[in-house]
């Protein structure tokens, strides 16, 4: 089903957590929330569950208004962070409660939560009680029961952040390869931007209960809009546009006034483009090798002698052989590769 959110807002005494929030979500998309603590993404995340009411702005669900609609109504699946299962009923008998409270018959039933549990792969584990089974499968057992009463939207709180990395990951996939194969209108609230930019169909950035901004992870990640969505996501050079930068003559063809441009780190290569444009040099100030992966900081002389030198970092792929500190390099950004930013 779809959601359209419509200008949400909320304060607790005198803290915004949300201001002016709007969001359309297309059926069987997936979106996920992401932002720093206290950005306001969990509070949304439970106005559209129904746990928190707004004060102000509209919701709708395939073009039917939530407003009035109670939480336990809204027949929507819920997973949180902690797995809170009952503990003293089996995995099998958990995904099988919110069957029973539907009163949904008991063959009906049964097959259901068979179904649900052979789809995260815990078909053998469906007589265990939640402290036989390891936090990632305890997880799975809360995205089954989420799932069994076909919900209309699957929101997902946190769901990964109190698992290990390796189970995280693995999880991630799972969560992602059930979500496509049900075709189910999911929200996922993150603050990890890793897994929003590895699992989401879009994701939408937030910070201070506002939206940075929202759109598939390669737009996020290639043209943030902003600073703070360029360094939320990634790693990203934010310098000032001043005429003293060296590369200042690709800022001036995007035809703005802009304050500060924006170059990942992997666009600062470290050789001649054979460009008479935006080829300069550095000086090396530092570098971290990574194994796959080696992080240079290079110091960059400013053309004009008023402006301070400036720090520039570069990645490069593999051990970066033979890069000494104090070495003067040749350095090439394509023009296409700086974005203008609006400060955020
Ligand atoms: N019940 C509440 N009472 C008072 N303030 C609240 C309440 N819930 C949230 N807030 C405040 O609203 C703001 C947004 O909180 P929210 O939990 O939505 O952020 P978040 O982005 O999910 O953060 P986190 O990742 O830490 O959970 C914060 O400043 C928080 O302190």
């Amino acid at each position: 089903m779809s959601l359209e959110i419509r200008k949400i807002s909320k304060s607790f005494g005198g803290v915004k957590a949300l201001d002016d929030v709007s969001l359309s979500v297309e059926t069987g998309e997936m979106i996920c929330f992401l932002g720093p603590s206290g950005c306001g993404k969990t509070t949304l995340l439970r106005i559209i569950a129904g746990l928190e009411y707004p004060d102000g702005g509209s919701m709708y669900l395939d073009g039917r208004d939530l407003s009035s609609l109670p939480a336990r109504k809204r027949n929507f699946g819920v997973v949180f962070q902690s797995y809170s299962l009952f503990p003293n009923l089996s995995a099998a008998a958990n995904v099988a409660y919110g069957l029973e409270c539907r009163r949904w018959p008991g063959e009906k039933i049964r097959k259901r939560v068979e179904e649900m549990l052979a789809l995260v792969h815990l078909g053998d584990h469906a007589r265990k009680l939640p402290h036989q089974l390891s936090g990632g499968q305890q997880q799975r057992v809360a995205l089954a029961r989420a799932l069994a009463p076909e919900p209309s939207l699957l929101l997902l709180d946190e769901p990964l952040s109190a698992l290990d990395a390796q189970v995280r990951e693995e999880l991630q996939e799972e969560i992602r390869r059930v979500q496509q194969h049900l075709k189910i209108t999911t929200i996922m609230v993150t603050h990890d931007q890793e897994e929003a930019l590895s699992m989401a169909d879009r994701v939408m950035v937030m910070k201070d209960g506002t939206v940075m901004q929202t759109g598939p992870p390669m737009d996020i990640y290639k043209r943030p809009e902003n600073s703070f969505v360029a360094r939320f996501i990634g790693k990203m050079n934010v310098l000032p546009a001043q005429k003293e930068i060296p590369f200042q003559s690709h800022v001036a063809a995007e035809g703005s006034r802009p304050r500060i441009i924006g170059i990942r780190p992997e666009d600062v290569q470290i050789a001649c483009c054979g460009r008479e444009e935006g080829t300069f040099s550095g000086v090396v100030d530092q570098v971290v090798r990574l194994g796959n992966l080696t992080r240079v900081s290079l110091r960059v002389e400013s053309t004009g002698g008023r402006e301070k030198d400036l720090l520039i970092l570069s990645e490069l792929q593999g051990m970066g052989e033979g890069l000494e500190v104090g070495a003067s390099l040749p350095l090439c950004i394509q023009p296409e590769n700086v974005r203008v930013l609006e400060w955020h």
